[in-house]
């Protein structure tokens, strides 16, 4: 190792520390390093080096004060096969990444999400309306919401129910993304690229990486196809698409381009927030002493008579305190969404070297005993005594409004107004709607422990499939949310069903 670099675990020859790289859940091995090397250090993966941030400070320093050099992404020749260099969470830093940036910051900012407002009550209708009818799937109602959310106000289109055929191949999808991208899941071409020179007969990864390119391209040009045939007979639905498909030129966009956006916010925005959603019912079920503290907030402040709006978020410092605490404790992205140096970079007085992976570790900086009493307790109080959650004199250089888990700098997450007022507005109508308890064990009746750390080994953090029991709080709240149902349908009827080609 370079002794300008940051220090980091004892190298060997050629290798450096790829023997001990994980190939699973690397924020833990993370945070288990940062113990020992401090909040910024070095691994040497090969010839490569990659550097992981683990506090606020060093945060700021590398995202922010840093951020005209560390804002691209690590060279991948897996992801230039699959998206060719049109995707948005992946792409390099440059002149393409601005336009996208621009585009997205269009449909998400804060004024743009008031819009979509109506639909996300509509949407987040239908899903207590699913889970009062068939609560066994909750996990996978939870799931429709997001996709359905994230095609509705992308193209326009919105998806009934979770066993749809748009729903499961999108799934399917970005699983089959996940496999592939995450670290053991191709062979090792970014760290030694002489791989990459390898014929496509001998290397499969090469062909599985274009089966995937193409079954995505079919997806989503069909979606921009259903948009084109809308806008030919009139049936505008004021989906995002609608507008780049008119004004693909202010972005220097081919059609390519513009659907491979779309692409991005579907990808990053759907498992991501459903992701949340069933971490905070999980959550709900391993404290049932927060359940109900916040179901009496809920109660004092909303009652029995209306079911939640947006604004009431400003009047439950309670819940509030639960969806940052959800944040923290089960960050879906513990590792955020690893950056690139462009240029040599000095932080902390470490070099970080042009070329190298800069990665946030968002477990980590949750997990830091000198911020955070007790970490690994769930325990929303701690953001009742303290604004950003953490113990009385720690330092609060880094934190800001919006919570680590939107990674940080110039490639912070543009979706987080959208993703937060899904979250808010699902958390409340969820508490609201429902009691949450442990499954039973058919034969003895005894109640089945549930596991937030059961997560699937994907680069998102997603807890495995799960069943609750969760059941309306009262008869009058079920006639309340079928009577919703009613309301909200002609808003959900503006959309283009998934089904009705
Ligand atoms: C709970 C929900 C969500 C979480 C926790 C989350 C988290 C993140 C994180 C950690 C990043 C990487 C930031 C970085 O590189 O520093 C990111 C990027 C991104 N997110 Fe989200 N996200 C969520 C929802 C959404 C939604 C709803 C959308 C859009 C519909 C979205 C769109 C994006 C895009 C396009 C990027 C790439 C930005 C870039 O590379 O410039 N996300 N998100």
């Amino acid at each position: 190792r370079d002794p300008r670099l940051p220090p980091g675990p004892p190298t060997l020859p050629f290798i450096g520390n790829l023997h001990l790289f994980p190939t699973t859940h690397a924020h833990i091995k993370f945070t288990e390093w940062a113990h020992v090397y401090g909040d910024i250090y070095s691994i040497k993966i090969g010839p490569q080096t990659a550097v992981v941030i683990s506090s606020p400070k060093m945060s700021r320093e590398c995202f922010e004060i840093n951020s005209a050099t560390t804002s691209s992404r690590p060279e991948s020749q897996v992801t230039d096969i699959i998206f060719q260099g049109n995707e948005l969470v992946l792409s390099k830093y440059g002149p393409h990444w601005k336009n996208m940036r621009r585009a997205a910051h269009r449909l998400l900012n804060k004024d743009a999400c008031a819009s979509h407002l109506p639909l996300q009550h509509a949407e987040s209708s239908l899903l207590m309306y699913n889970i009062l009818e068939d609560p066994q799937n909750v996990y996978n109602h939870i799931r429709r919401y997001a996709i359905s959310l994230a095609l509705s106000v992308t193209f326009g289109i919105h998806c009934p129910t979770f066993n749809d055929s748009m729903v499961t191949e999108l799934f399917d999808l970005n699983r089959e993304l996940d496999k592939l991208v995450k670290s053991g899941g191709h062979p090792p071409v970014e760290i030694f690229p002489f791989l990459g020179y390898i014929p496509e007969q001998l290397s499969s990864w090469k062909k599985t990486c274009k089966n995937l390119h193409a079954k995505q391209h079919r997806y989503f040009f069909d979606l921009v196809e259903r948009c084109l045939n809308r806008m030919k007979s009139g049936k505008l639905n004021g989906s995002f698409m609608e507008y780049l498909l008119e004004n693909e030129a202010e972005y220097d966009f081919d059609r390519e381009k513009t659907c491979y956006l779309g692409l991005s916010f579907i990808t990053a925005g759907a498992d991501t927030t459903a992701s949340y959603l069933q971490f905070f019912v999980l959550c709900m079920l391993e404290n049932p002493e927060v359940l109900v503290r916040a179901q009496r907030e809920i109660d004092e402040v909303i009652g029995p008579n209306r079911t939640p709006e947006l604004e009431d978020k400003e009047r439950l410092p309670y819940i509030r305190a639960i969806i940052n605490e959800v944040h923290r404790y089960r960050p879906i992205a513990p590792t955020s969404v690893p950056h690139a140096a462009t240029a040599d970079t000095t932080v902390k007085g470490y070099l970080i070297p042009k070329g190298s992976m800069v990665i946030m570790n968002t477990w980590g900086i949750g997990r830091d005993t000198e911020l955070f009493d007790e970490p690994d307790k769930f325990w929303p109080d701690r953001y009742i005594t303290s604004e950003f959650g953490i113990k009385p004199g720690a330092d609060t250089t880094g934190f800001k409004d919006t919570v680590f888990a939107f990674g940080g700098g110039r490639r912070i997450c543009p979706g987080n107004h959208l993703a937060s007022n899904s979250i808010a507005l699902n958390v409340m109508n969820l508490l609201w709607a429902f009691d949450f308890d442990l499954p039973k064990d058919p034969n003895t009746g005894l109640p089945v422990p549930l596991d937030t750390n059961d997560t699937t080994d994907d680069m998102l953090l997603t807890p495995k499939p799960f069943i609750c029991d969760i059941r309306p709080r009262s008869i009058a709240k079920s006639e309340q949310i079928r009577k919703q149902l009613e309301t909200v349908q002609p808003v959900l009827e503006q959309f283009e069903k998934s089904s009705q080609k």
